[in-house]
């Protein structure tokens, strides 16, 4: 009886370096013709590319671990997590201690502002137009001892940003506090909803004083100690409407239009004194915002938007801003995609950003029947 062995076909032997079968040269010579010469060609000429792929592949690891590649990549892998961790370092050392003031402490975006910064060792100066929202947020603030650093009983002041006597007066009583200030955060603002045609100038007028007129008089009201000092820090918080203009948001959009411009003017100005300057422009948050907006009449919108309250978290931003600040950057947006993409659209192809927000236009104006 025939072993089940011998009944098998001969398994090529395998060349142990290239993973391929090897060839049978000394016994078995075919000429031209012959099916199993161009078998064999076939199969030469796949050995061959084999090889050279696998020498390819050699010499590529060889290049990798002999040469400086890896080492320069961890390099700079490590230079670049150095450099971050310094920058995180600094921003800490620049926050702690130093004096900020901040508007519109008494809710939304400001009051977790005066949270974070707190819990950053600031010593702050809480401004807003209601006491008792700023007297509870002091209480709720040094109630906290979950800081690691040393935290600063802060104090308050309240105006209105309208009022241009109140402002001078509060710059006055601001300065007081500390004897100077490091940082100003200017954040209170209001919003709008109304058409151009039925806003009256005076509700165009208020979201100005407001958004614009007040934090420029402050800001202006606190400069000279700062340029004496040649230190200080400019913090405005604009809006992505600072950089873009929708329908039905005439007034507040060009408020954070004029916001972005005159700020951007005072960073060049004053470069010269080492002041610097930050504009945030936030996409949409989770506030009050368009609760506390007016309309057309001057009258309180009181709606909690469906993009408002999708927003990003405060608590968020606000850290986001203070990590900003930290840094001493310059100009920041803070929001999704699609808002920050249609900055550029705006830019790039302004035709196509103008049609979008006529259609964006009719579509409102359908929905509210106006
Ligand atoms: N929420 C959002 O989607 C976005 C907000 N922003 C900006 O963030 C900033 C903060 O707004 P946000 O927290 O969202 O809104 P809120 O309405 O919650 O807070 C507004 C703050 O501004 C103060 N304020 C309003 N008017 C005056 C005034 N005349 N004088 C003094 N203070 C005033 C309010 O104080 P008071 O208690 O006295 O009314 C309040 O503290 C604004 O500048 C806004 O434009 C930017 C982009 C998106
Ligand atoms: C290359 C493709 C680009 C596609 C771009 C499409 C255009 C999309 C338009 C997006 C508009 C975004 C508007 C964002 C507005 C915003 O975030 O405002 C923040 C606020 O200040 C909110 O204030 P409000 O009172 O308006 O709630």
């Amino acid at each position: 009886m025939a072993s089940q062995g011998s009944s098998k076909r001969p398994r090529p032997r395998m060349d142990p370096i290239h993973l391929v079968p090897c060839l049978p040269q000394a016994k078995w010579s075919p000429g031209p013709g012959d099916q199993g010469w161009m078998l064999c060609q076939v199969l030469k000429e796949s050995q061959k590319y084999t090889r050279r792929k696998n020498l390819l592949k050699v010499r590529a690891m060889d290049f990798i671990t002999s040469t400086a590649i890896l080492p320069l990549l961890f390099g700079c892998l490590g230079v670049f997590g150095l450099f971050r961790l310094l920058q995180w370092v600094r921003g800490k050392a620049y926050l702690r201690n130093a004096v900020v003031v901040i508007t519109g402490a008494t809710s939304g975006l400001g009051r977790e502002c005066a949270k974070v910064f707190y819990a950053a060792g600031a010593k702050l100066v809480l401004c807003g137009r209601n006491r008792e929202a700023l007297e509870e947020l002091i209480r709720e603030l040094t109630a906290s001892h979950a800081t690691k650093v040393q935290t600063h009983k802060p104090y308050m002041v309240t105006f209105d940003l309208t009022d241009p006597g109140a402002i001078v007066a509060a710059a006055a009583e601001i300065l007081q506090c500390f004897g100077f200030v490091d940082i100003l955060v200017n954040n209170a603002g209001i919003s709008y909803r109304g058409t151009v045609m039925d806003t009256t100038v005076d509700v165009d007028k208020r979201i100005m004083e407001t958004n614009y007129f007040g934090p420029v008089a402050l800001t202006k009201a606190l400069l000279p100690s700062m340029i004496k000092r040649r230190q200080g820090h400019i913090v405005a918080i604009s809006s992505i409407q600072g950089k873009i203009s929708i329908p039905f948001r005439s007034a507040y959009a060009a408020s954070k239009h004029a916001t972005q411009a005159f700020f951007d003017c005072l960073r060049a100005e004053m470069e010269q004194y080492e002041i610097e300057v930050t504009v945030i422009s936030p996409g949409y948050i989770h506030t009050n915002l368009s609760i506390n907006a007016i309309t057309a009449d001057g009258s309180r919108y009181g709606v909690m938007d469906k993009t408002t309250a999708q927003g990003r978290s405060p608590v968020e931003v606000a850290q986001d801003i203070l990590a900003a600040v930290g840094k001493k950057k310059k100009d920041v947006i803070l929001a999704d995609v699609l808002p920050s993409l249609a900055i550029y659209l705006r830019t790039l192809a302004p035709g196509l950003f103008f049609s979008l927000m006529a259609s964006r236009a009719r579509k409102e104006r359908k929905s509210k029947n106006v």
